[in-house]
């Protein structure tokens, strides 16, 4: 039953709490089972990741097989619409664009007052995991999302992952990959793709870092990882966040609620508005476009299990609650969307004004759509060109500069009771 929530009720703040912790994606069983797959892959390697490939997706392979040709790679396009390739490329220029602006300067380096010089330098990861999402939709947008970035930070190897269930290969997603340059691709997905990456087997090489957006399972796998590789942040099953006025059409925002409703049953699509009439509107409007949706069953199960339509007295009440969700994607449909969104704190993505539905972000905007779920917009950002780099620091004393800031730290060295430290230091003072 989708939650109906009135900010000046007396009860909100239970109300409230239950929408907080909806438990969407992390469960004991969840947990539980991908552990057992993470263990598998890391026991029996290509024999597990044939046997749960299909278990999991129904695909019979054997090891040869888990690789996709680059025949394969190279023959999609073709297969391809064209109008759609032409809009994957305008996509794949726009992201490209969008992140080249976040590349740092490689190197920055300068001497203090003290005579010390210090700095720092960024170094691309050596090889990334890419996973992208198959189960029950295909994602050649993700691909880009994914990849461009990756080649924007130059790192060497970048591998793809992405589940074929019963072994049907969306041609889009292989031009996608293609199109941003990767050529290892592998048809696993969900945790033991995960697992796969992160431990290596016998015909897949282990990688420094995995990325990318995925189910329950895939987010699960991640987290259950991290450690042993690094990891982008939690990008789990979407969430949409609507802050609407009643100048709104009604129909539009069911739209962008349905939008990502129908990624996932464990979707949340959340409409904040100021006004009970609007929002009874928005409801009706969600009912007749969900019965149009080719994927009606899926977004029915999200909007009715976890769909929630908040009303407050004004607007600006809706900013400590936004904050408190901390959505992956926060819609500010109202007159003076700056104004709101200078006062947000936590969101993965704000999509400024009536004209701007969340939807162009998942595809053209530029933006990344890898973004933070699960309220981790509150620690995490979206996707960028830093997933895919680290900063190793420099210092370089001279016999000068030593003298001046040495006895501070054999003082420190004392302090700590580490002796070996203190004298490493004061060896070379006075000399
Ligand atoms: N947050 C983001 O940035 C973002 C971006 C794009 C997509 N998404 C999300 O990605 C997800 C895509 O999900 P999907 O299911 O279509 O594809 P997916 O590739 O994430 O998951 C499919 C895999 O899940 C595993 N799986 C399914 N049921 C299982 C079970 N019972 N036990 C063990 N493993 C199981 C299988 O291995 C299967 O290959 C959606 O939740 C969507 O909302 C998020
Ligand atoms: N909305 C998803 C991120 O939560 C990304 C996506 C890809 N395709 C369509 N949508
Ligand atoms: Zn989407």
């Amino acid at each position: 039953m989708t939650f109906r929530l009135a900010a000046s009720a007396p009860d909100f703040e239970t109300a409230f709490q239950a929408v907080l912790h909806a438990k969407r994606e992390v469960s004991e069983d969840v947990n539980k089972t991908v552990a057992a797959i993470i263990e598998d892959v890391r026991a029996r390697g290509d024999a597990a990741l044939v046997e749960l490939t299909a278990k999991f997706d129904r695909l019979e392979l054997d090891a040869a097989g888990l690789r996709i040709s680059g025949e394969d790679l190279a023959a999609a396009e073709a297969k391809c619409d064209s109008a759609t390739v032409e809009a994957l490329k305008l996509a794949a220029e726009r992201i490209r664009a969008f992140h080249a602006r976040q590349l740092p300067a490689a190197e920055d380096r300068f001497t203090d007052e003290a005579g010390v010089e210090l700095g720092h330098r960024w170094t691309a990861v050596e090889a990334a995991g890419l996973y992208v999402p198959g189960g029950t939709a295909a994602y050649p947008s993700s691909v880009l999302m994914n990849a461009v970035p990756a080649k924007v930070a130059g790192v060497e190897r970048i591998v793809m992952v992405v589940p074929t269930p019963d072994g049907v290969v969306n041609p889009l997603v292989l031009a996608a990959a293609r199109i941003a340059g990767i050529s290892e691709v592998y048809r696993i997905g969900g945790a033991q793709a995960v697992a796969a990456l992160a431990y290596g087997t016998e015909s897949i090489a282990p990688v420094d870092k995995i990325v990318g957006p995925g189910n329950a399972f895939v987010a699960a796998a991640k987290r259950q990882v991290f450690g042993q590789v690094g990891i982008d942040m939690i990008a789990g099953p979407s969430e949409i966040l609507v802050v609407a006025d009643a100048q709104n059409d009604p129909g539009w925002i069911a739209a962008d609620l349905l939008s990502q409703a129908e990624h996932d049953a464990s979707s949340q699509s959340i409409l904040i508005t100021d006004d009970a009439a609007f929002a009874k509107a928005v409801e009706e409007a969600v009912e007749g476009q969900l019965k149009l949706l080719s994927r009606e069953k899926i977004a029915r199960a999200s909007w009715e299990e976890f769909g929630t339509i908040i009303t407050v007295d004004k607007l600006e009440d809706a900013v400590a609650l936004v904050d408190r969700l901390a959505p992956e994607h926060l819609e500010l449909a109202v007159a003076d969307p700056d104004a709101l969104a200078a006062r947000i704190r936590n969101a993965g993505a704000v999509f400024l004004g009536r004209y701007t539905p969340e939807a162009v972000g998942d595809y053209v905007a530029g933006t990344n759509h890898v973004l933070p779920t699960a309220r981790s917009a509150r620690f995490s950002s979206g996707l960028s060109v830093l997933d895919f780099m680290k900063r190793t620091s420099y210092v370089r004393c001279d016999a000068q500069s030593l003298g001046r800031i040495g006895p501070a730290a054999v003082a420190l060295a004392e302090a700590e009771g580490l002796e070996a430290h203190g004298r490493s230091v004061s060896i070379r003072l006075n000399k």
